[in-house]
């Protein structure tokens, strides 16, 4: 058979074949993306299983005159191929290379960028309504969400709005029954009555909110699918197609372990084995939060915990296994995660709500309104907090020491290592305040983590390493890196780590300044409004006579690549601190 990916840089390369080369197509698409993703890693499961729906779209639709969106964008790879950008995938979430998500920037055929869940049918309907302003009545607008991403509330205040226009936007639904983890919830429920055929027509949810509704039909059938585009396509109004799809389908691990298979790393690709991270230190952040907590479940009856969406992402999975009764997922709903953690705290347990830290930018008010406004002591672990890598600038947790800096009664702490993350979350059972825990994505260097549980003074700036001349501030984990780039140094240096970054004590600070010439702060979290911030209003305040370096994440997006080029980037990497450390000292 000759090959027919070869022949398509774009959509126009579509319109001339016929539905078995297009059924070829997609065979080879999935083989190509077995390919690269085996070697470079990235989201796997979500875009082998949209590989026939991408190919429809693009075949039935004017696109970049059509308007496609993705929901989060972590299945959009098929999408990039068809669209000028297969000789590049290979160089997919790498420094300078192809984003793991759409971007505007990057494509005319990229209509929205992603990266954050359930934005596709607010976008998508934004367009549909400029549109019809302009007279553009023959221009279509689809917006392609998962079933997790459509439970999410953004995705249902969408819903409701577009039902009361007559809006060019069409909704396609492809439904796999899982999210990263399984899906959750009520909606979930009836979209499987859907599948089933158990729900009568009448009672059909989506047509009650005012749209065309058809399906759910086979969404790997390539030919019905064409078929049921081209009459959408033809139509006006909101509609909205019900599609399922298998997650992983084509790679067989990947059908039968969806979870692990999401974003698996580097794997085989005729077997589909995982392949050992021979770079791997020790154990990672998250499972350090998530099996000291489970521990502390085991003792405390009082523990109740939540994740919106991330039960393995966060390690949450442990006490949920465990106790499901007192550990839940309530599917990507962040600003709902934190208003019920609240609820629950209210109630008298103890509530370890575990977000990642970009996605708690989506419960901004929650935060301050729900919680923090009436002192409600839940105590937030704040996950990936730092520079995430691949993921890039959509999945930076490098914003929440600036946004939560702002939050009265809030209690922010970035512990060092994986002993004093595990430390902290015991001291805080008895919590009578809010309370951010932040740590990163990423392994820990301490082997031995699982010490005895000892009670901490979290508000204590911890004196690390003694110094005469200049003083190194740091908070969190990065401070490994600064006491790395200080080996070179005797007695110019000192160093202070703050697990506690607010409050602060004012005279605490101001007498530790004294006496040194320079101070340098650093956080691995924007240096606007940050730690640094913080100490520099100490130092104004005061009238303090002092030299101030202040290290941090620049006033940028950090764009994808490794975590260790982004440090270097940002200047939070050994060789340029150890570089700026000599500098000050004149050696
Ligand atoms: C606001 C937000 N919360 C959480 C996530 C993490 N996340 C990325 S993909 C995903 C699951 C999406 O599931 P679904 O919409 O069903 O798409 P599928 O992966 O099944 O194609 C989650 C929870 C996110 N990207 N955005
Ligand atoms: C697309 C998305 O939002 C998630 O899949 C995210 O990439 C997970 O990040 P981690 O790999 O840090 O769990
Ligand atoms: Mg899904």
């Amino acid at each position: 058979m000759t090959p027919i990916l070869p022949t398509i840089q774009f959509p126009a390369d579509l319109k001339s074949k016929t539905l078995e080369q297009l059924q070829q197509l997609a065979d080879e698409i999935r083989r190509f993306i077995i390919d690269v993703v085996s070697v470079n890693g990235g989201h796997l499961g979500a875009s082998l299983g949209v590989v026939e729906l991408t190919i429809a779209l693009h075949y039935v639709f004017d696109t970049p005159v059509d308007k496609l969106v993705w929901d989060v964008g972590h299945q959009a790879y098929v999408h990039k191929i068809l669209t000028g950008r297969k000789a590049d995938f290979e160089t997919n979430r790498q420094k300078n290379g192809l984003s793991g998500f759409p971007k505007i920037s990057e494509s005319e055929y990229d209509a929205f960028g992603v990266g954050h869940s359930s934005t596709s049918i607010s976008a998508a309907l934004g367009m549909a309504i400029a549109s019809k302003l302009k007279g553009e009545n023959d221009i279509q607008h689809v917006a392609v969400i998962g079933d997790a991403s459509i439970a999410s509330g953004m995705a249902f205040e969408a819903l409701n709005h577009a039902g009361v226009t007559n809006a060019n936007l069409i909704v396609v639904l492809n439904d796999n029954a899982i999210g990263i983890d399984p899906s959750v919830g009520a909606l979930k429920s009836y979209l499987m009555q859907v599948k089933q055929g158990e729900n009568p027509k009448s009672n059909n949810m989506i047509k009650s909110l005012n749209f065309k509704y058809v399906g759910p039909i086979d969404g790997h059938d390539l030919k019905a699918l064409i078929h049921e585009l081209q009459r959408l396509k033809a139509k006006s109004g909101p509609q909205f197609l019900h599609i399922t799809t298998t997650k992983g389908k084509g790679l067989k691990q990947a059908e039968e372990n969806q979870v692990l298979y999401h974003a698996p790393g580097k794997f085989d690709k005729i077997t589909g084995d995982l392949l050992e991270n021979n770079t791997q230190k020790f154990t990672k952040y998250q499972d350090v939060f998530g099996l000291t907590l489970l521990e502390l479940a085991q003792q405390n009856p009082k523990i109740f915990a939540i994740t919106p969406a991330m039960p393995t992402g966060s390690s949450l999975k442990y006490m949920m296994d465990q106790f499901p009764e007192r550990a839940i997922d309530v599917g990507i709903a962040e600003q709902h995660a934190v208003t019920l953690a609240a609820g629950i705290s209210l109630g008298g347990f103890t509530v370890f709500c575990a977000i990642y830290s970009t996605f708690l930018q989506r419960a901004y008010d929650q935060l301050i309104h729900d919680v923090a406004l009436q002192s409600i002591p839940v105590i937030f672990c704040i996950d990936r907090a730092g520079l995430v890598g691949e993921d890039g600038a959509t999945h930076q947790g490098v914003f929440d020491i600036a946004y939560l800096q702002a939050i009265p009664n809030l209690t922010i702490l970035a512990p060092k290592d994986a002993v004093e993350l595990r430390q902290t979350l015991f001291t805080l059972q008895n919590n009578s305040k809010p309370v951010a825990i932040r740590y990163p994505r990423g392994y820990s260097s301490v082997e031995n983590w699982k010490v005895s549980f000892e009670k901490i003074d979290l508000s204590k700036i911890q004196l690390i390493k003694r110094g005469k001349k200049a003083a190194v501030f740091s908070t969190g984990t990065i401070l490994e890196n600064v006491l790395e780039a200080l080996s070179f140094d005797e007695d110019y240096f000192a160093v202070h780590h703050f697990l506690q970054i607010k409050p602060l004590n004012k005279t605490e600070i101001v007498e530790l300044i004294s006496g040194f010439e320079t101070i340098i702060t650093v956080e691995e979290g924007v240096i606007k409004g940050g730690f640094g911030s913080v100490i520099n209003q100490i130092i104004l305040a005061n009238n303090i006579n002092i030299k101030v370096i202040n290290l941090g994440v620049p006033d940028v997006f950090i764009e994808h690549a490794t975590v260790n080029e982004q440090l270097k980037q940002c200047g939070l990497d050994v060789e340029f601190m150890q570089n700026l450390f000599k500098k000050v000292q004149n050696v």
